[in-house]
């Protein structure tokens, strides 16, 4: 069973990623917090936990079962009125500085559970216990908490490790193909900025990891997830190395928030970035078109991208929310390679404009 350990300058965790994880979880969660009698709450979904509780909870003595705390689906309720309400919740049902969250879900539940832990009673402990396949192979690990504001994703958090992830593959089971596929499309960012060998397991095992076979799932996630750990040991608070995780999310934050997070998953939205990030490395001349090619078709193949309906110009507007910015300079994430990426700061609005434009006609093109 892979273990990745994320060391950081607050935190020292582990990943723990296997099948058959979920009704062995009271036993690893009691040895994380040192005690049984820790006072526990998981926060998830209604659908989520109508079809993982009994597994969830099989393992909780009677008198220990965690209390739950159901929030809404969905990246529109990222917000902080549900923050409110949830921290709420926890007072009324007396968690305090010892208790534990844990955090069963995909990215949404993960970024606000953290959140939620982050400033209750001004910080407890949570656990991440990612329930789709984006939350295993990227949202559950690297302390990254928070809500969307309307002018932009992610405007309001705090940097605030768990105390342990546990990846359970088997979850992914019931999970819905465009949820898996949006996944699937952020391990391929994770190939292209410093993987190269994800990237070409993924350019090569689409059909296998595509038809969700266990152990393709297993390897894409356990590659992912080491990559991840190593840049957030070496940068946790995105001074500089971890920007290269937010590769095609300049645009893809921006289309996000163009769409009131409503008309693309996650996922789709940085799939969209990405393309459009590659297409503006391959007008600089910096990046060989051969790669290029490859990385517009390896992330298509785990497509399609729906269309999506927002002006150009607001989308390039909104780039100017992005916390990458600095002084008013956009920042993006420009391959160079299969493999690396280069930061830069000087993109011009007419190459934005451009890049948007061209992946626009590109999808039309390719009928994704
Ligand atoms: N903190 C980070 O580092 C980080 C990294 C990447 C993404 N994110 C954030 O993550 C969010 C996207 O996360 P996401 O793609 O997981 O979406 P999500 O959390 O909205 O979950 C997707 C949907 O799948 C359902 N679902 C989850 N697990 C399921 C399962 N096993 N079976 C059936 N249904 C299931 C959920 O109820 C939900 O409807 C975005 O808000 C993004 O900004 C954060
Ligand atoms: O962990 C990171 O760092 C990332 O950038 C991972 C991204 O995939 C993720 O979408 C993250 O939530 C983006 O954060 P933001 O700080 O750019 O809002
Ligand atoms: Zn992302």
């Amino acid at each position: 069973m892979p273990v990745i350990a994320v060391n950081t300058p607050t935190a020292n965790y582990n990943v723990v990623i296997g099948r058959g994880l979920l009704p062995t979880l009271s036993r690893r969660i009691a040895k994380l917090t040192g005690s049984p009698s820790t006072r526990l709450f998981v926060v998830t979904t209604p659908e989520i936990w109508k079809l993982w509780q009994r597994k969830f909870l099989a393992s909780f003595p009677k008198d220990a079962k965690p209390v739950v705390l159901l929030h809404p689906s969905g990246e529109s309720h990222k917000r902080f009125a549900a923050v409110e309400s949830l921290l709420e919740h926890l007072a009324e049902n007396k968690a305090d500085r010892d208790s534990v969250l844990i955090a069963l879900g995909g990215g949404v539940i993960g970024d606000i559970t953290g959140f939620l832990a982050a400033i209750y009673m001004r910080g407890i402990r949570f656990i991440q216990v990612p329930t789709t396949l984006l939350a295993q192979v990227d949202s559950s690990v690297g302390g990254k908490t928070g809500v969307n504001l309307r002018a932009g994703k992610n405007l309001v958090g705090s940097f605030h490790q768990p105390l342990g992830v546990f990846i359970d593959i088997d979850i992914l089971k019931t999970l819905p193909p465009a949820e898996l596929r949006a996944g699937l499309q952020e391990s391929v960012k994770a190939g292209v900025i410093r993987m190269p060998r994800l990237f070409r397991y993924m350019e090569s095992e689409s059909k296998a990891i595509l038809k969700g076979d266990p152990k393709a799932l297993e390897k894409v996630v356990t590659a992912s997830v080491k990559m991840k750990a190593e840049v957030v040991g070496i940068d946790e608070r995105e001074n500089g190395l971890r920007m290269i995780l937010n590769f095609g999310h300049t645009l893809g934050h921006a289309i996000e928030a163009a769409t009131k997070y409503k008309q693309l998953l996650h996922g789709q939205a940085i799939a969209w970035g990405m393309i459009a990030a590659t297409l503006i490395s391959v007008e600089r001349g910096i990046l060989p078109e051969a790669d290029a090619i490859r990385i517009v078709n390896t992330v298509l193949a785990y497509g399609p991208i729906p269309k999506f309906r927002a002006p150009v110009q607001q989308i390039v507007d909104l780039t100017g929310s992005d916390k990458k910015n600095r002084s008013g300079q956009r920042r993006f994430i420009l391959p160079v390679s299969v493999g690396k990426v280069e930061i830069v700061t000087d993109v011009t609005e007419a190459e934005m404009l451009h890049a948007t434009e061209q992946t626009l006609k590109l999808m039309q093109e390719r009928g994704a």
